[in-house]
């Protein structure tokens, strides 16, 4: 993929659910390589739905949207897959495995692609230690607080290096001191190249971090500050 070319590109995007509701209509937008990307608007407003468009969570009804190269709406499911691959998911629950250890989760991206445990010990220790929580590695997840687990979720996001991190509500849980610092590594990560887009509605945490910012509004695209 050239560099010139936008990692996310939409036309005219649209996605209407089984159900009849049409949760997307009329989006176009480009998201080069390197921003930093907030996603807001009010509950309802499309943010989730486009955000699983991004790694093929959910295909698009219609329009175009063309996705680190691959145009999600007809690509088949190895290719989805591979897409998955190149991208870090951060949730607001975090979504961590608590019958596993923080090793084995944050591990997981690595082992999906093939690599053995001596090669992925020190690259889950170096991840670890980046979000400071190198002496849990063989904890469980219940061991440790809502904002450690959270980190644990970064980790797990970076650790086979994506180019784009989507993060949808990540600090919806978390207190303020502790939501700044899970934007610290993010504004971290895109400073290192990632292109990182984040659903929030803590609108404060633009004062501290700046960043692009698309509305949505019932669906549609209600403002762009790019
Ligand atoms: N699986 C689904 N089936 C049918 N409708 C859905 C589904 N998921 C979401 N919706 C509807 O699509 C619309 C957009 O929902 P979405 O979750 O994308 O909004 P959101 O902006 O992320 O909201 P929130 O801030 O509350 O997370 C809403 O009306 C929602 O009820």
């Amino acid at each position: 993929m050239s560099h010139e070319q936008p990692l996310i590109q939409m036309q005219h995007l649209m996605l209407r659910y089984p159900t009849g509701k049409i949760a997307l209509s009329g989006i176009t937008l480009e998201i080069p390589q390197g921003q930093f990307v907030y996603m807001i608007g009010e509950s309802g407003a499309g943010k989730s739905s486009l955000m699983r468009m991004f790694y093929g969570g959910i295909r698009p009804t219609s329009g175009t949207l063309i996705v680190q190269g691959l145009d999600m709406r007809d690509a088949n499911d190895a290719k989805v897959r591979d897409i998955r691959r190149r991208t870090g998911i951060i949730f607001q629950d975090h979504r961590l495995l608590f019958s596993r250890t923080v090793f084995e989760n944050v591990a997981l991206p690595l082992r999906v692609q093939g690599w053995q445990t001596e090669r992925l010990i020190p690259r889950v220790r170096k991840v670890l230690t980046y979000v400071g929580l190198a002496d849990r590695l063989w904890s469980y997840p219940e061991a440790l607080s809502g904002g450690e687990q959270q980190r644990v979720a970064i980790a797990r996001a970076m650790t086979a290096n994506p180019p784009l991190i989507l993060a949808d509500e990540p600090t919806g849980n978390l207190d303020a001191d502790t939501a700044r610092r899970v934007l610290d590594y993010l504004m971290d990560l895109n400073r290192h190249g990632a292109t990182v887009i984040m659903a929030t509605h803590d609108l404060h945490l633009l004062e501290s971090h700046p960043g692009r910012v698309i509305q949505l509004h019932g669906g549609m695209l209600a403002g762009d500050n790019w």
